[in-house]
This record gives C-alpha cells, structure tokens and sequence, in this order.
C-alpha cells in the first residue's frame, strides 16, 4: 500500500497587519499641561539625544510589507511652541559659529565634502576637488592648477597623436618639423614652451624654471608662486612609446627676496628647499593620461576622461603599501654599484631580506612610470648614480611619495630636507614604501660613486 502523501496546508492569505491601537483621547487642557511639564523637567541635550522607543519587532506572517519610507515634513514652530523653547543660553548654542578672520571660505573642509563635488555625471574633476581641500588651496591656485592641467593635457595630446607639429601656431617658437616623434628632443623642447606659456598666462607665477632652461625666469613681482618643472621626462626611448611624464612643484614667492636685483631673487625662489613645497604632481601619459597630485594632505589621482574633457579623481588618497616585493633599477650598472648596494639587492632578491618574499624586478627606465607603479603596488625604486635633478624632479616626486605614506632618500639623507646648492645639481634617489627604504638604508652607503661607463651619459655633472 502506497503510503498517503500528506495534504499541505492551504497556503495563509496575507493581511496587513492590524492597526497599531489608538491611545485615549486626552482633553486638550491635560495635553498643554503634560507639554509644559516635559518642557520644564528635561533638559534640552536630553531632549536631544533621546533615543526613539524600540521598534517593534517585525511580525513573521506579516514581513512582506514593507514599512512606509519615513518622510520628514518640516514643521513650522507655532507660536506656543516657540514662547515655550528653549532658553537664550541654548539658542546661542545653536547659531552659526561667527566667521573666523579669514572668512569662512579658509575652513579646512572635511572629507565627505566629495560628495557636494560630484558633478552630474557624479565625477569629480580635480578642479572641483582642489575646492573640496579648504585652507591648503586658495583661489590662486585653483587658477595656477587650471593651467597647469591644461598644458598636460595639450601635451598629452601631441604625444599620442601623429601630427605635423608645423600645423601648431607659431607662437612655439622655434618652429618645430614634422618628424618631431623621431626627435625627442624637440619633443622635450615644445613641452617646455607649451608649460612656459601655460605659466605665465596663468598670471599667478612670479618664477620659473625648467629642467631644459639654463637659468629661471622671472615673470612679475605680482604672482603668488614659483613654479619648477621637467617637461617630458623619459623621452630616451621614446619611439618605443614608454610611458613619459611631466613633473611640477609649486612653491609660494619668497616675499622677504622682493627687494634683491632680478637674477639673485629668481635663483632664490627657485632653489628652494623640498620641505617648503605647497603642491606637486606629475602628469604621466600612458594607455592613460593620469595627474597625481598633492597639497600637503595626502595623494591623489585623477585620469583624464575623454568624454568631458577634464581629469577626474580616480585614485582618492593614494596609500603606499608599507611594504612590497618589486624593485626598480637599472640592472645593467649592477658592476657600478656599492658593494653595500649589491649586497642588499642580492639579499632581497633572493627573499632572504626582512620580507621572505623574493621581490621582482620591473625597470621601464622612465622615473614617472617606475614611480607609479611603485606607489600603487609598493615595493623600492632606485637609480643610485647621480642623475636625477633635485630641484626639477626629485623634489617633487618625494613630496607626493611622503604624502602617500612612503619615503624619499638620496641614501644619505631625506631628500626633501636637502638645500639646493645650483640650480641643475643631480643626485641618487632612493624612493617607495617606508619599510623598503628603511631596510636598505640599514645597509650602509648604497649611492653609486663609480662609474666604470664614463662616455655613457657625459653631459652627467657629478662624475665632472
Ligand atoms: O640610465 P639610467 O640610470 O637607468 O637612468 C634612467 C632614468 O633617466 C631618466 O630617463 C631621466 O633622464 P633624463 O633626465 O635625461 O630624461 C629617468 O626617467 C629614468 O629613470
């Protein structure tokens, strides 16, 4: 005999959940009583935080219907109410707080301001966002910035685009040829004169100077800031489209130098120690174009979005792994290095280091890229000969490297720390996550002092 399948019970038809019970009707005198005692007996902060009564907990039968969304409808005091409130001491508590001397404008804005810098299209663009920094940015560099943008992203246009450059106003002067892609030079020359003139347009510079300049110039008495730059950096393989970069430090006009003859303030402005730097970034044009970019209160990155045109954050407040397990230099000088230096790289690459990982190595000869990759993933990034200019390269790129959490040495010392002695003076650099550069600066002196290649790159003035 088949045993008998059990009926299931007919399913329960729903029903909305009965409504909550109505609470006696009181007489409008006990209410206006019971109101001004509540008034009377508890404090306006307990008032204030006092917590809703616990909701009830959800019915099991009755949990497919959603409760109603809570709209709040602003209530206009009446003019009980408001005789009745709080007292003045209470309502001084709740008033805006007076503007401070430099205007509310200078408060430093918190974090989720972000959100009010969103744009239709719920990107943030790094103009919005320098807003969204409060007393580190003022309007001038807002100003100084836009222009600044607009020259990478001029330059990042001619690089990934075959053009005849002689098509280009001749206001880029000297006049430029049509196989400039084949002479990186000129490349380098024409990205010189695109920032110069970005610059100084800008109207809030009052020096400059390029790595591809002999000497600073100087603008007007009038600008707020200094500006050090190297136009197109890693442009020695160019043709085999590596990743290149421009790279900027900004710095405020020293006002004390205004009353010194024209070449000394320019020289003084100009050669200003890492430590005193306002901003920095660098533009890297890749399969991207990308701004990383800093004021003193973290890193940030932001890719240039081709749709509307602007350079929108992408990479909000970039942190250096502590630690990683790639490193970057040029294993070809590895006979041209410190023992010390050769000790330490032999050390970690066969994981027997502080990290027991054995690292990697990635070199692309191009220090933005290098850089990059490093402050996204972590790991050490060195070129220990005497070759990258302090004041147009290495500055800069310490500064964003300390505001994303890592460090920045010339393996003696902290580069950012370090006084300009000339305007071109080359040095080691040693840069990437904190735990790193702490481990090889443990091994003693890891800069480069030999240099067995000498024709190799004689236009180098340390070795001179
Ligand atoms: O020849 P090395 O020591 O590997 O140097 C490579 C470095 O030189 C650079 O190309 C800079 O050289 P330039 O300033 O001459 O352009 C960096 O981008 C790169 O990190």
């Amino acid at each position: 005999q088949k045993p008998s399948i059990p009926e299931y019970p007919a399913s329960k038809p729903l029903e909305p959940p009965p409504p909550p019970p109505t609470p006696p009707s009181r007489s409008l005198l006990y209410r206006f009583f019971a109101f001004l005692f509540r008034k009377t007996f508890t404090s306006s902060s307990e008032r204030r935080n006092r917590k809703p009564p616990p909701s009830p907990p959800p019915s099991s039968e009755y949990t497919y219907y959603a409760s109603p969304p809570v709209v709040k409808v602003p209530q206009k005091p009446s003019p009980v109410s408001r005789w009745f409130s709080t007292s003045a001491r209470a309502r001084a508590r709740r008033a805006p707080p007076p503007p401070t001397s430099q205007g509310s404008y200078f408060r430093r804005a918190p974090l989720n301001s972000y959100a009010a810098a969103r744009n239709a299209e719920g990107v943030i663009t790094l103009t919005a966002f320098l807003g969204t920094e409060g007393s580190n940015v003022d309007v001038d560099l807002v100003v100084l910035m836009a222009h600044i943008q607009g020259a990478c992203k001029h330059i990042g246009s001619i690089l990934s685009t075959p053009k005849d450059l002689q098509s280009t106003p001749s206001a880029y002067d000297p006049p430029f040829g049509n196989r400039e892609r084949e002479n990186p030079r000129s490349l380098r020359t024409l990205s010189n004169n695109i920032l110069h003139m970005a610059l100084r347009s800008s109207g809030k510079v009052a020096a400059i100077s390029s790595e591809e300049d002999d000497a600073p110039f100087w603008f007007g008495d009038s600008g707020p800031y200094v500006v050090v730059f190297d136009p197109l950096d890693g442009t020695q393989a160019f043709d085999e489209l590596t990743p290149t970069g421009t790279m900027f430090s900004i710095y405020y006009r020293l006002r004390e130098a205004d009353h010194l003859p024209l070449g000394q303030k320019a020289a003084i402005n100009v050669m200003q120690r890492g430590e005193r730097l306002v901003a920095a970034g660098y533009g890297i044009y890749s399969s991207a174009t990308m701004m990383c970019f800093s004021v003193g209160t973290g890193l940030h990155g932001f890719t240039l979005d081709s749709d509307v045109g602007e350079f929108v954050l992408t990479h909000p407040d970039i942190r250096i792994p502590e630690r990683g397990s790639v490193y970057s230099i040029n294993d070809g000088r590895y006979f041209d290095w410190s023992a010390q230096l050769r000790h330490y790289v032999d050390t970690i690459r066969q994981g027997r280091g502080q990290n027991s990982r054995r690292y990697s190595a990635k070199y692309i000869s191009s220090m933005v890229a290098d850089l990059h990759r490093t402050m996204l993933y972590g790991g050490i990034c060195m070129n220990p000969r005497a070759h990258l200019h302090l004041v147009h390269e290495a500055n800069a790129l310490s500064f964003l490297v300390e505001n994303g959490g890592g460090r920045a040495i010339d393996g003696r010392r902290r580069i950012l720390e370090i006084q300009p002695a000339h305007l071109h003076q080359r040095l080691p650099l040693f840069l990437g996550s904190r735990a790193d550069v702490s481990e090889l600066e443990s091994y003693g002196d890891v800069q480069q002092v030999i240099n067995i290649n000498p024709e190799y790159d004689d236009d180098d003035d340390y070795f001179d």
